[in-house]
């Protein structure tokens, strides 16, 4: 039997985009490709991103968390999830610990910060942008990573032809657009994930700026598809906004599953992400889940 069925989970979400948080601390335990695809397939446990808690790696942080996509594949950083597992290791009564407000998590991509804002709202320390083409990574050394010229076939508009790239963990390509919702996002976010300035693939953010302090949001996934709402996603579209001048360092993103607080500090570059998470009930594995997908 697999050593993962039987396992407690949590089923979240931070405004819309489904997290399952999966507690490893203490085993040995694995999530595998094939592991996460089949947790991802089973509706009770259905996510966007699976967050897999691992002991901690290194002294002063809480734990080190491994963070899945639906396809499988792992992705270095996830806003909305790392609120969501804050949650869990403050205030679920299984594995919470009440006495403390706030902690760090280290992913592969770094250190994540969190802090216990109220009941259900949540702040972390994104950490600082990553801007240069190597970072991001694009397949080609632009020296202005801010704007550079995309071509891309089958998408004619060319609104969509020069991205500002910005890695927050994960590799994302913002689009700056009068309105997000007059594009066909699965159809153009697939094309554009795939692109092969992308050597990692990126997450695809269309991103219209309505006010110094307000941006209006959509985003592709990497690995994930279409999601209610992005963090890091979120993150990158504050900071290309600022890149372009188009904005000033603070600002509400306003994603379809509502508003995410976003500030790019001036006194150590570091990205801060305010918002709110959901926690909608817990479960445990199946082991027919990963019998199934066995076969
Ligand atoms: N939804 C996340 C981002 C998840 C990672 C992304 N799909 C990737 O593979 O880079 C967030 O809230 O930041």
């Amino acid at each position: 039997m697999n050593a993962l069925a039987h396992r407690r989970f949590l089923k979240m979400n931070g405004l819309g985009n489904q997290i399952t948080v999966l507690d490893l601390r203490g085993t040995k335990l694995r999530v595998g490709e094939s592991d996460a695809r089949a947790i991802a397939a089973e509706p009770r446990a259905r996510f966007d991103q699976l967050m897999v808690l691992h002991d901690a790696k290194t002294p002063g942080t809480d734990a080190f968390v491994r963070i899945y996509n639906t396809d499988g594949s792992e992705a270095g950083a996830c806003g909305n999830g790392t609120r969501c597992v804050a949650w869990a290791m403050l205030a679920d009564p299984m594995m919470g610990d009440a006495s403390k407000t706030v902690l760090t998590l280290q992913t592969k991509a770094g250190l994540l910060p969190a802090r216990r804002d109220s009941d259900l709202v949540f702040t972390v320390d994104m950490g600082a942008p990553r801007l240069a083409w190597d970072e991001i990574p694009l397949a080609e050394p632009f020296h202005d990573t801010a704007h550079f010229e995309l071509q891309i076939g089958p998408i004619d508009d060319p609104i969509l032809h020069t991205p500002c790239a910005v890695n927050m963990g994960n590799p994302h390509a913002v689009f700056f657009v009068d309105d997000p919702y007059r594009f066909n996002l699965a159809q153009i976010g697939p094309l554009l994930e795939n692109h092969p300035i992308f050597p990692d693939r990126a997450n695809i953010e269309l991103a219209a700026v309505t006010a110094p302090d307000h941006i209006v949001l959509r985003v592709w996934e990497r690995g994930a598809g279409i999601t209610q709402a992005c963090g890091s996603g979120a993150c990158a579209a504050l900071v290309a906004a600022v890149r372009r001048e188009l904005s000033a360092r603070k600002a509400v993103v306003s994603l379809p599953g509502g508003d995410l607080t976003i500030e790019w500090r001036e006194s150590d570059d570091h990205v801060l992400m305010t918002g709110p998470v959901e926690f909608e009930w817990e479960g445990t594995l199946a082991p027919e889940l990963f019998e199934t997908a066995a076969r």
